[in-house]
């Protein structure tokens, strides 16, 4: 059932309105004969069904501009959720002063919420941490690279909008281990679990050391991150 509804949905996809039609029309079929359609994981734009999350909750307020954005754009030309958070990411990265990163359109968006539970927990120890993005396909090194967007917000890693390799810089002083006042509240402990592994370490001196490099090694991640899981439009 579930593969014929893929194939369908792909063959016949002219736009986004057909689009959705057809999983309306195959997630009733799915329902009369008891089927429950199908989550899948990725770069679907999925996060609109999942925002009540408690690991989503500070994601309310972002998403609201990106709507906003995403309106104007559809009234031109119909542009799916998964593409615009993708772009966004990529557009935020680039303002504050980080790499330049190509992202390829035509992503599709589900229209049911991912299973719960796929994302990292920020208390995972590096091994956690490592285990987790490889059952997404990322090694160390783009484990470690895609980490380096903590260097943008509030967590101390230099100016929260400036996009650059001080959180690696900071990660090998390692702050939060001194007594004086607010350095215990720089990083998550996630970042902080990554300076504690040697093969993290390795990349993090390497990021620390050359910024050349971590803005290649983002920007090949980060095109992987968006791609991964993606369904996309037939031309
Ligand atoms: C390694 C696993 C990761 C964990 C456990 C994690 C967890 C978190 C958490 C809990 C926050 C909220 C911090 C706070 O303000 O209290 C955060 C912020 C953030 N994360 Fe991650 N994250 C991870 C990887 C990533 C990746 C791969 C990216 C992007 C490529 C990313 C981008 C960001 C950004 C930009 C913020 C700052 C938002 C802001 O302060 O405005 N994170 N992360």
């Amino acid at each position: 059932m579930i593969p014929v509804k893929v194939t369908l949905v792909l063959s016949v996809e002219e736009d986004l309105f057909l689009q959705l039609r057809c999983h309306l029309f195959f997630d009733f079929i799915a329902q009369q004969m008891g089927l429950k359609p199908m989550p899948q994981s990725g770069m679907n734009g999925s996060i609109i069904y999942e925002l009540d999350r408690f690991e989503n909750a500070g994601l309310k307020k972002s998403l609201k501009i990106v709507e906003k954005a995403k309106s104007e754009l559809d009234k031109i030309k119909p542009v799916s959720w998964a593409d615009m958070i993708a772009v966004s990411g990529a557009e935020a990265v680039s303002v504050c002063g980080g790499p330049i990163i190509p992202v390829q359109l035509g992503r599709m968006d589900s229209m049911v919420p991912d299973p719960e539970g796929k994302l990292p927990l920020e208390t995972l120890d590096a091994p956690g941490l490592k285990q987790c993005f490889l059952r997404k396909g990322f090694c160390t090194q783009e484990l470690v690279a895609l980490s380096g967007a903590h260097t943008l917000g509030g967590k101390g890693f230099g100016s929260p909008t400036v996009f650059d390799n001080s959180y690696y810089k900071i990660l090998l002083e390692k702050p939060w281990l001194s007594s004086a006042g607010m350095s215990s509240m720089i990083g998550l402990p996630s970042d902080h679990a990554l300076a504690e592994d040697d093969e993290c370490l390795r990349w993090i001196t390497i990021y620390a050391n050359d910024q050349k490099r971590f803005f290649e090694d983002f920007k090949n991640a980060y095109v992987k991150l968006v791609n991964s899981g993606a369904r996309w439009k037939s031309v």
